[in-house]
């Protein structure tokens, strides 16, 4: 699929759902694939084991991988901790350092973590915020609700590509803990 997109169409974000109608991919995080990304690996194993929870859910509308076409998708994270760390996603950078990201948020509360070099920041998420990811940042999304899911849909360019291994490499300095009834960004050492 090589040929740029010439017809004009819509999604829909089913709110009862929360899934992105007409996505043509579908993704799913459970905990079993979530190897080396929490502090706590030893007991991210242990819940592996014990129910193997899905993580988070992305509804993927895809584009022709080619410069000038937009992708986009809804992530659903479902709320929970593993060992008092909130769930999240992998995280990753683009291929293309040149690309930037979008996110709109759609239901629920979350903070977006960026980071490039030593360097890390985060911004609060909830419904109608619209945060902006700038090209060369790293960043991963967690859900810090106790009982709702984080819902947003995200529209990046379709030759972003994406970098899961510069995030394991170089890891977020910060964590998000459950902490007095709400969130702690913790540094980390
Ligand atoms: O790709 P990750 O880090 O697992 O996070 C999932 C989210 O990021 C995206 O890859 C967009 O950057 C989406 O597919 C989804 O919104
Ligand atoms: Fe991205």
């Amino acid at each position: 699929m090589n040929e740029k997109i010439e017809a004009g169409f819509f999604t829909v974000f089913n709110r009862q759902e929360n899934i992105l109608e007409n996505y043509d991919h579908y993704e799913e995080r459970k905990l079993s694939d979530m190897h080396r990304y929490f502090a706590a690996e030893d007991i991210r194993q242990q819940m592996a084991l014990a129910n193997n929870e899905v993580i988070y859910r992305v509804y993927k509308k895809t584009a022709p991988l080619i410069a000038g076409e937009l992708e986009q998708a809804v992530t659903v994270i479902n709320p929970g901790q593993v060992n008092g760390e909130f769930f999240m996603t992998k995280g990753h950078y683009h291929i293309n350092e040149k690309c930037s990201e979008v996110f709109f948020t759609l239901k629920g509360e979350g903070l977006l973590l960026l980071q490039k070099g030593q360097e890390t920041k985060w911004l609060e998420m909830k419904p109608d915020v619209i945060t902006y990811i700038p090209a060369g940042w790293g960043h991963r999304t967690i859900n810090t609700s106790l009982s709702e899911p984080f819902v947003f849909i995200a529209f990046w360019p379709a030759n972003a590509g994406h970098n899961y291994q510069k995030s394991l490499d170089e890891p977020f300095g910060r964590r998000v803990f459950f902490y007095n009834g709400s969130y702690i960004v913790s540094k980390v050492l």
